[in-house]
This record gives C-alpha cells, structure tokens and sequence, in this order.
C-alpha cells in the first residue's frame, strides 16, 4: 500500500499502461486485458491487473497534469516495482501536417512545468523516451499501417492557456503536439532508473480547431492501446 494506492504488494505488474482518464484505464481492462482485477479505487483513480496474450500488464489511471501523474508514476516504480510505463493519452496538433487521429510517439517532451528545471537550476533536462519501447511501438504500429510520428511534444502545466503563442512558436520548431504529462514521466523514469514512453492520439488541432469524434476517439485510441500493449508484451 502507498498514499494514494491500495494494492497490495505483487497487485502490480511490471508493465503498466498510464492513461489520464481513470474510466479509460477501466475501458482498457475490459476491452483488452484477460482477467482483469481491479487493485485501486482510492480517489476513484481506478487500476487493474491483468493479462495480455498470456504477459502480466497493469492499467492505472494518472489525472490530468505532472503533479497528478507524477504522484501515481512515483508510486507504482517506488512502491510496486513498475519497470516499463507507457503513458496512453490525447493531445492537441500544433502542425499542419498533423492530423486529428494521428497516433504520436513522444521521442521527448519540452515543458513550461518548473519541476524539472527546479532540480537542476541552470540546466535544462531533457526528458526522452526510452529507445527500446520507442523502436517498439514504432515498429508494431508500422506493421499494422498507422501512420506513426516520432517526435518532440510539449508538456503544458496549463490546459486553459491565455494565450496559445508560445504552444504555436513550439510548434514551428519542430513539435507536434501538446499535452500534459510526458514530460514529467520521462523525468521520473530517469531518476529511477526505468522504462517510459508516452504514446498520444491527437484529439483535436490546436490551428484548426478541428476536433475528433467520441466514435473517432475510441477507434484510433483501440490502435495505440494495441500498440502500447504489444510493446510491453513478449
Ligand atoms: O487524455 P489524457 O491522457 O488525460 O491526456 C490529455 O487530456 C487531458 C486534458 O484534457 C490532459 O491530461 C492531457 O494530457
Ligand atoms: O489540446 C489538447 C488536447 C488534449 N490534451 C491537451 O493537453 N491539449
């Protein structure tokens, strides 16, 4: 047991799907996990262990933001042992030639967040995606025929921005998108010493205001789920 879960140790597996929202961890366990238990309802921030073409994988709801995310990441690598962490989240486009349903593999995450910068004052960190799970999951999502990207995203400790100036100037230098978390996994992931990558279906587009479907959502989110647990599996 630790803060803010109550599993009990060995509740978790190694490998551990990270979505923001809680009832998609539990719409993950029902749709692809085989004999899902559930091992966390505290703050109704649900998780579940099951199994995965025969692999042991664990879904855990994080919230929204680092300082959420970053409370139930620390949790399940300090207290539970997790070893390989895929976030599986939305995000919002910041390039024309990325399109609404467009899955992303975050290669890394810049970030306005001062978490990290206050560790390491007169550096800047940057926090990167593990290669293996990375080449992973771009290699499985090929195979399957989804148009993958690779790239840099950025983490905003702000959803409600006053202005999106600085998320669009990002975008020009090479970003794809925005988000909330990646950054703040990928930091923790180093400082312990594990796996993580985040992988980000595009919700909607930040230029064009386009937005997805709940239907669209859920057929595009199916691929990368697929992805990420095909990553962790085998
Ligand atoms: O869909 P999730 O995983 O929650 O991710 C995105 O959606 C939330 C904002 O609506 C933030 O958490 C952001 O990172
Ligand atoms: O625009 C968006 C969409 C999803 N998540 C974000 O943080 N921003």
């Amino acid at each position: 047991m630790t803060v803010h879960l109550e599993a009990k140790a060995g509740d978790v597996a190694e490998s551990v799907l990270l979505p923001g929202d809680p009832l998609r961890a539990k719409y993950i366990a029902e749709t692809f996990l085989e004999n899902a238990v559930s091992y966390n309802n505290v703050r109704g921030m649900l998780g579940f262990t099951g199994t995965y073409k025969g692999n042991r994988v664990s879904v855990q709801g994080t919230g929204m933001g680092m300082p959420s995310a970053m409370i139930y990441i620390q949790e399940l690598i300090e207290g539970y042992g997790a070893k390989n962490l895929i976030r599986v989240g939305t995000c919002g486009a910041i390039q024309e030639d990325v399109k609404i349903r467009d899955v992303i593999a975050a290669q890394a995450a810049a970030t306005n967040s001062n978490i990290i910068r206050s560790r390491f004052p007169g550096y800047d960190f940057p926090p990167i995606a593990n290669f293996e799970l990375l080449k992973k999951s771009y290699e499985i999502g090929s195979e399957k025929g989804l148009n993958i990207l690779v790239g840099n995203v950025v983490s905003s400790d702000l959803f409600y921005m006053d202005s999106q100036d600085e998320v669009i100037a990002l975008g020009k230098h090479g970003v794809l998108a925005v988000e909330m978390e990646a950054a703040g996994l990928y930091y923790l992931a180093a400082k312990f010493g594990v796996k993580a990558l985040t992988l980000l279906t595009v919700s909607d587009h930040i230029l064009t205001g386009e937005q997805t479907s709940s239907m669209e959502r859920q057929t595009t989110f199916n691929d990368m789920i697929e992805v990420a647990l095909e990553a962790v599996s085998g």
